[in-house]
């Protein structure tokens, strides 16, 4: 069967990723690809359609499922749209504030709903890995630095609040120190947390872990985005055969 993928915010540059990934897995192909006011542009000679037209697009074409890396009211906007036509969706959009988060997950009680900060499947093993350092390191300080690139918008990065939040599960930690300055020193139960964004740095994480005597980094460094479109597209593929709910990257990838 040939998964049918609706995608949006085509323009964009992981839209623009999301469509090559398409068109290069061989059970897949793009159903209709949206953004807002697309001015007659098309992405690999796909015709990108207005995104105010996305619900209609969705009952024209039913895809098989709809891949999202947008921003988080539009995300939210497609998430409903796609529910309301049972169709599942994949988001790989970040910077969802609480309600904005609770208000995608209640789309999931109508269709399949996958949301995830991070498609790489290196960040799902530093994910899974970064706990049980943090336990086995009990005491030691944590620092978490983030850089991308000068044009993101949401910071620290999703994945980045993911890691933090497997960091604090896992330890005694007291709260999240955003960068320094002035007489300002280190609190033993604090994590540090820094955002560099400059040039064009597609995604990069480290945990550092350390002590007076000793000092483990966790890295992950994303070398293009091709990596996370791939993510996305195995998700959309998994996704299509699930019943309502809300799943995790960690689900595609235990299977
Ligand atoms: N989960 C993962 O693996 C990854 C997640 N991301 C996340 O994906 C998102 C997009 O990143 P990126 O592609 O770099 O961003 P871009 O700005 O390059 O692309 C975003 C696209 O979404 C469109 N868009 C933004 N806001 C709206 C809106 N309100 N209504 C309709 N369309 C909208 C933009 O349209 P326009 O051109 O008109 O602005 C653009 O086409 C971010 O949240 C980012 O953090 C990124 C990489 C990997
Ligand atoms: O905006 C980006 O570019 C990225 N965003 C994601 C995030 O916020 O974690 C994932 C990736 O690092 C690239």
């Amino acid at each position: 069967m040939t998964i049918r993928i609706g995608v949006t915010g085509a323009t964009g540059r992981m839209g623009q990723e999301v469509i090559a990934a398409v068109a290069a897995h061989d059970d897949c192909e793009v159903a209709f690809a949206v953004n807002r006011d697309p001015d007659g542009a098309t992405v690999d000679g796909i015709a990108v359609e207005p995104a105010d037209e996305f619900a209609d697009l969705v009952h024209e074409y039913e895809p098989t499922a709809v891949i999202d890396f947008t921003g988080p009211e539009s995300a939210l906007e497609y998430a409903q749209a796609c529910a309301n036509a049972s169709v599942p969706f994949v988001t790989g959009t970040t910077g969802f504030d609480d309600d904005q988060r609770e208000r995608l997950e209640a789309t999931s009680e109508a269709a399949p709903l996958l949301h995830a900060p991070n498609f790489a499947r290196g960040v799902q093993a530093l994910v899974n890995v970064v706990g049980d350092a943090v336990q086995d390191l009990a005491g030691y300080d944590v620092e978490l630095v983030e850089t991308h690139h000068n044009q993101k918008r949401d910071a620290p990065s999703g994945t980045a609040n993911r890691l933090l939040e497997e960091i604090e599960a896992n330890g005694d930690f007291s709260d999240r120190k955003h960068g320094r300055e002035g007489f300002d020193p280190r609190e033993e139960d604090e994590i540090g947390v820094h955002v560099l964004r400059a040039g064009n740095v597609t995604g990069e994480h480290e945990i550092v872990i350390a002590d007076n005597h000793e000092e483990v980094r966790l890295t992950h460094r994303a070398e293009d985005r091709g990596v996370f479109a791939a993510g996305a597209v195995d998700a959309a593929v998994w996704l299509a055969d699930c019943e309502p709910g809300s799943y995790d990257f960690a689900d595609v990838l235990a299977e």
